[in-house]
């Protein structure tokens, strides 16, 4: 009986990083593991860390701060039978109407109550956008990027804001200004 020991890649043991919304820094996630934390997780070295999916969360991109008029923010997107691309990583033929995605958004603004921390993992679970794989975050971004019903809305915010529903071509959304 010949056992094959197959030593895993470092890359294929399922480590990536992702940003915490709450405390604005990245940690490492395992999907395999469900397993997130602060330190590098044990035998990874620096070279490997680099090539880790969400890596650039430790360089510049999204951890660094943003240029001016620049703002950083958080989404929870739920879409509906009207949404461009009525289709999201959870749910590949998205038919609720537009009336029960903003019925269950509302359900989420309640659920959240002020937590970024909340707000993360709620996005993370049920937001229809891809920036649901880390926490809602969609870095920073300055005028003339996003949908105008969502640049204005955010803009609007404080740091630390929640926006109201706001809708776009996209969806319904919830917004969480962090930066
Ligand atoms: O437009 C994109 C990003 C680029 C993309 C297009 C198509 C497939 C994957 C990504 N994604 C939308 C969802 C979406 N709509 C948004 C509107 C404002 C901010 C973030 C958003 N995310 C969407 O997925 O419909």
């Amino acid at each position: 009986l010949d056992c094959h020991s197959t030593t895993e890649s470092k890359a294929d043991q399922g480590w990536e990083i992702r940003m915490s919304n709450s405390r604005g820094v990245p940690y490492f996630y395992n999907a395999q593991k469900n397993e997130s934390r602060w330190d590098r997780p044990d035998g990874l070295t620096d070279e490997e860390i680099k090539a880790l999916p969400g890596a650039d969360y430790l360089t510049g991109g999204a951890a660094s701060g943003g240029a001016p008029g620049q703002v950083r923010a958080s989404h929870l997107l739920v879409k509906h039978s009207g949404s461009r691309r009525p289709s999201s990583w959870r749910e590949a033929n998205i038919t609720r109407s537009k009336d029960e995605a903003i019925r269950i958004l509302r359900g989420y603004e309640s659920e959240i109550s002020g937590s970024a921390e909340k707000f993360a993992e709620l996005a993370s679970k049920y937001s229809d956008d891809n920036s649901a794989r880390n926490g809602g975050d969609l870095g920073w971004f300055g005028r003339g990027q996003m949908q105008k019903p969502f640049e204005d809305a955010t803009f609007a915010l404080s740091v630390g804001g929640m926006s109201d529903v706001i809708s776009t071509d996209s969806g319904v959304h919830l917004i969480l200004r962090t930066s």
